[in-house]
């Protein structure tokens, strides 16, 4: 049973880790100590529409609901009276080492949640030794992100019908060290989602907001 419980808070700090690294210095009354209550206090401190762009999904968020149970449906067995001195999660992703079978997935935008972004979230993966996957709507740009730390970084693409937009991409993560392209193939278009809908999001709003940064990957 121990081993169980070490396991689970050791993968329960590297996640709480990445999350404090994106939300920054949210004033806390007290520490969180689950996913959920940064998601409370990120509810508090960023503005709804940014909110809701993190936490919302599509049409009725049925899929975003049958995820959130898929995961209740997902137990550890505990294996008992086993020699738990030294516990070792890590794991080969495509022939790199990483700390534990969980990597940083790709999400765009996380400049909305704090000025450093996907600069800290790529901090973060490395520190917690992992694999950050950068996405195509990155709030900086890949060369950037490759400059901010030495974490083994991936790159999420989206195939536009401008094939050429998606070379120059891959050759300038290519460039830049990334290690892997993260091919996205079920979004042949962008999702029906109605709060974003309801609160006026777009790239043209959000490029209006921050002016200065732009949705950099797209446009730099
Ligand atoms: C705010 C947000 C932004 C996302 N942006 C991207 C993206 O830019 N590219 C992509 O391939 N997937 C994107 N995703 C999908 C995630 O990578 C992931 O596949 C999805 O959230 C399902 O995993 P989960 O159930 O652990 O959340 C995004 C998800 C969220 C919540």
């Amino acid at each position: 049973m121990s081993l169980t419980l070490e396991l689970m808070n050791w993968v329960l700090d590297m996640v709480l880790q990445i999350i404090r690294e994106l939300l920054g210095k949210v004033t806390m009354s007290s520490e969180p100590v689950n996913v959920n209550e940064f998601k409370a206090l990120a509810e508090r401190a960023l503005p709804k529409m940014y909110f809701e762009f993190y936490a919302g999904g599509a049409e009725d968020e049925h899929t975003l609901k049958a995820n959130e149970e898929a995961y209740q449906r997902i137990t550890i067995r505990p294996r008992v009276l086993v020699d738990v001195s030294r516990i070792d999660m890590s794991t080969r992703m495509l022939g790199y080492s990483i700390s534990s079978p969980i990597m940083v997935a790709p999400s765009g935008l996380h400049k909305l949640a704090n000025p450093e972004g996907e600069l800290a979230t790529a901090r973060a993966a490395a520190a917690s030794n992992t694999i950050m996957i950068l996405s195509f709507g990155s709030s900086y740009s890949v060369e950037e992100v490759a400059a901010s730390c030495n974490a083994v970084r991936f790159f999420q693409l989206y195939v536009y019908k401008q094939r050429h937009v998606a070379a120059n991409l891959v050759e300038r993560a290519e460039r830049s060290g990334y290690k892997a392209i993260v091919l996205t193939v079920d979004c042949p278009r962008m999702g029906r989602r109605e709060a974003d809908i309801k609160n006026r999001f777009s790239s043209y709003c959000i490029s209006s907001v921050l002016s200065g940064w732009g949705y950099s990957i797209l446009f730099h």
